[in-house]
């Protein structure tokens, strides 16, 4: 019988150099000399870096598009598929269920049960909840080895108030025309004559807290892009934006400066090395490093919000090196700096461990308490620790997906 391993690790270690560890042999004795496999994003970003450089995907998916074009879930439904008919001798499943809908995850579980009868499979994950259940054993990583976790079943994170000071205040108010942030009347969307949503009406008004949820490809992300400024699917369509009609004549920055936005793909995104407090400051100028020089009021405004965050003392060390958590922490100051009107959290809990969730859903419900910016946090799941007031349901239907006020 095959033995079948978990990794538990926290946002802190170095998965990356972890994996590659596993995959040289080293590390995990059974499987040296055997060929591996590895399910994880890793591998979808890959794959897309191959797509945009050479033009070419080798991986089918549900829709015959290329995985980027496709949505989160589906590529990760593509991958399993195209993996195991590599015939691997051991596979390596990292964040199993990220992205992935309650229904697929159920489907993954079955998929990785029954190919845990040929292969041994090695699980690494960051969540307890999330463990597979046929793992045998479980390691956590301490130094470059890995070292079976004993009080495995006793660990339980647990929540105590991590931000102690009040939210800063924003150094000016952003004016809005209307109460209502988003309206959408109507609004449908095809891509190659497919329907992905169809006659959505909703809206957001400021101040509120909204979850957005539906199964893999239901069009959350679509969605997102229809406000969030570069869809041209917006077009002639009845939305509605901070008052304004779209498409009338307002730029996509002019929305932008009215959005803070972040997903946990901007992790891989911000590769510049810049300090934790320039880092926030660049949140004023909407820009990814900082190019200006700030103000003596804007430099003050990110230290309260680098005192809020416990970092203070560390403002001046490189962002690339903190935990994904931490870096999490950060980003979502840099999106608030200004207190934009709207604050889009997409899927921002992917990848993070359970004590990091339990942070950073803190500062976001303390974001939802005390300013007046809305919130749109947008997740196939229940993330525990947040506490959203109202959640909007897309329901797949092959007419494009339908949707529905759910509280
Ligand atoms: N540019 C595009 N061209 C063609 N099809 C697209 C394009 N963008 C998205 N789609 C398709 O639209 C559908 C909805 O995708 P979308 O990313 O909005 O779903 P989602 O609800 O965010 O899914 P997930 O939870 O998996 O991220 C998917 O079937 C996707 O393949």
């Amino acid at each position: 019988m095959n033995t079948h391993i978990a990794i538990y690790i926290s946002n802190k270690d170095d998965k990356k150099s972890l994996i590659k560890n596993i995959l040289s042999g080293n590390l995990i004795e059974s499987i040296n000399g055997l060929k591996g496999a590895l399910f994880s994003e890793i591998t979808i970003n890959k794959f897309i870096e191959e797509e945009k450089r050479h033009g070419r995907f080798n991986i089918p998916t549900k829709n015959g598009h290329s995985l980027m074009k496709s949505s989160e879930g589906e590529r990760k439904k593509a991958l399993i598929k195209y993996l195991i008919a590599e015939n691997p001798e051991y596979l390596i499943a990292d964040n199993i269920f990220g992205n992935l809908d309650i229904k697929s995850q159920e489907e993954i579980v079955l998929t990785l049960e029954e190919l845990s009868k040929s292969i041994p499979i090695i699980q690494i994950s960051n969540r307890k909840k999330d463990l597979l259940p046929f793992i045998n054993v479980i390691y956590k990583p301490e130094g470059k080895q890995i070292v079976p976790f004993e009080d495995f079943d006793s660990l339980s994170p647990k929540s105590k108030q991590y931000f102690i000071q009040d939210l800063p205040q924003p150094l000016e108010q952003i004016l809005v025309e209307s109460y209502y942030l988003v309206k959408f009347q109507n609004v449908s969307v095809s891509y190659l004559n497919k329907p992905i949503i169809k006659d959505i009406c909703w809206e957001i008004k400021t101040g509120e807290f909204w979850h957005l949820m539906g199964p893999n490809g239901s069009g959350k992300s679509t969605i997102l892009s229809l406000i969030s400024g570069d869809n041209p699917k917006a077009f002639n369509q009845d939305i509605y934006l901070f008052g304004v009609k779209k498409g009338s004549g307002e730029s996509v920055w002019d929305i932008k400066k009215k959005i803070g936005y972040f997903t946990s793909e901007m992790l891989q995104g911000f590769r510049r090395s810049d300090t934790i407090e320039r880092m926030i400051i660049s949140g004023f100028y909407d820009s990814i490093g900082l190019y200006k020089y700030p103000n003596e009021n804007q430099i003050s405004k990110a230290h309260e919000w680098l005192k809020l965050l416990n970092m203070f003392d560390i403002k001046n060390r490189n962002f690339q090196t903190l935990s994904s958590g931490h870096k999490r922490l950060v980003l979502i100051a840099r999106a608030m700096v200004k207190h934009p009107p709207l604050l889009i959290l997409d899927e921002p809990t992917n990848g993070l461990d359970d004590s990091d969730t339990i942070i950073f859903s803190e500062l976001v419900n303390k974001i939802a308490k005390e300013s007046s910016t809305a919130i749109l946090f947008v997740s196939h799941r229940h993330e525990v620790g947040l506490s959203p007031d109202n959640i909007y349901e897309l329901i797949p239907n092959e007419k494009g997906s339908s949707g529905r006020v759910v509280k």
